[in-house]
């Protein structure tokens, strides 16, 4: 039989925890009603005073990133990392927020991944491979990789902080987006994609998860863990990525190209419009999904509120024989995009139809990250494998 303090101890307990969860839950939905509505006000002066806010708390700190400020990279160490917030994580690692103690306008996104979980799943090749593809990268439409280190447990990746939160979720805080927000991030997806090809790189695992808000509200890409590169003609055999988005090529293993991308890249506009993913089965059920992605875009049933155009690029990108899909560079030309005006979304001129709220620079409200323990998340214990030194 319980102590009365025991029994008292667990019963207020469980009260934190309800309340906890309500408040939780309160808090999202919020957050949610805040979010749709700052998306549906779509007046200039809200988003110039937005935008200066951060500005000035910046102060131009993220521009000399991306200059390439070598020096300044160099002298960067991981103990002047202070970490502040979780962003996220996936299944191979965690990403924080974190902030350079000497210059604390210096921010960044520090995703640490355990080595003895690599280790565990087998997964070194895979690391390396996305430290290597994302290092080569230059682009506004991809995260930046600024300086990789790592220590006898973690390897870490220091990265450009995209501070507005993934694509999904901001999906799911409007239910589906317009078609003027939905042909602005199809387009910087697309510039990415451009890139990307262009270099006979394939993501491989294209999803609205994978694509971040900036500060500024422009798309860019992250998650190069299944990226490859490819020859032209030639096929990577990467497996994996995520059900929802895979082309049938990719889930028949039968060997993939970029045209994969461009798959994927139909599913997210579909996903976008509708809000909901196209091939995805009510109940989770990957199999299930897999059948629907295998049947194609012919079965899917488009809701009457996706303009005809959009339809048509979709269709244009899904198709199941990966030759006939749309090619990234063909995207601009195509009938949705007549009054869009690419040469402003290159040069980042053009108004983002969603200005991510900040005010500080250690803002972290767009990520829903649970707030996760290093300690209990991954064991600290040695790895003595030494697979890692070309990380
Ligand atoms: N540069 C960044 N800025 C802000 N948040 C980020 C950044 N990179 C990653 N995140 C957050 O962390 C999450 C996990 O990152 P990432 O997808 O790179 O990890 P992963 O372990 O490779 O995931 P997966 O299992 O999906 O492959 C992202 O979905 C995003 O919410």
């Amino acid at each position: 039989m319980k102590s009365k303090s025991m029994r008292f101890r667990w019963m207020s307990n469980l009260k934190k925890w309800v309340v906890n969860n309500m408040c939780c839950v309160i808090r999202k939905k919020n957050k949610r009603r805040e979010r749709s509505k700052d998306l549906e006000s779509d007046t200039p002066d809200k988003c110039e005073i937005e935008t200066s806010v951060f500005t000035n708390l910046n102060a131009g700190a993220k521009l000399s990133r991306l200059d390439d400020s070598e020096t300044e990279m160099a002298n960067l160490k991981l103990e002047n990392l202070q970490r502040v917030t979780p962003l996220g994580s996936g299944g191979f690692g965690r990403v924080i927020l974190v902030q350079d103690k000497i210059s604390s306008s210096e921010t960044y996104a520090l995703k640490i991944l355990s080595k003895q979980r690599i280790v565990a799943i087998g997964y070194q090749e895979r690391i390396l491979n996305e430290k290597n593809i994302l290092a080569e990268l230059k682009s506004d439409f991809i995260v930046r990789l600024y300086k990789t280190v790592k220590d006898d447990e973690n390897l870490y990746l220091v990265m450009e902080l995209c501070y507005g939160g993934e694509l999904s979720k901001l999906i799911y805080d409007v239910d589906n987006l317009n078609h003027t927000a939905a042909k602005f991030y199809t387009a910087c997806i697309a510039e990415a994609l451009v890139y990307l090809h262009s270099k006979g790189i394939v993501h491989s695992d294209l999803t609205t998860s994978n694509a971040l808000l900036d500060s500024k509200g422009y798309v860019k890409l992250i998650d190069f863990g299944m990226a490859s590169k490819v020859t032209s003609g030639q096929e990577t055999t990467s497996l994996g990525g995520t059900p929802d988005y895979m082309a049938p090529e990719v889930i028949l293993n039968k060997g993939h190209t970029t045209a994969a991308d461009l798959w994927s890249l139909g599913v997210i506009v579909y996903n976008m419009l509708a809000g909901w993913a196209p091939f995805a089965d009510e109940d989770d059920n990957d199999i299930q999904t897999y059948h629907n992605v295998l049947n194609g875009i012919d079965d899917v049933v488009f809701p009457d509120y996706i303009e005809n155009m959009a339809e048509d690029l979709i269709r244009k990108l899904c198709r199941n024989d990966p030759a006939e899909r749309l090619a990234a560079h063909d995207i601009p030309t195509h009938g949705w995009f007549n009054d869009f005006h690419w040469d402003d979304l290159k040069n980042r001129t053009m108004k983002p139809p969603f200005i991510p709220k900040i005010t500080s620079a250690i803002d972290a409200r767009n990520f829903d990250a649970e707030d996760f323990s290093e300690e209990s998340t991954y064991p600290n214990t040695d790895d003595v494998s030494r697979w890692d030194p070309d990380f």
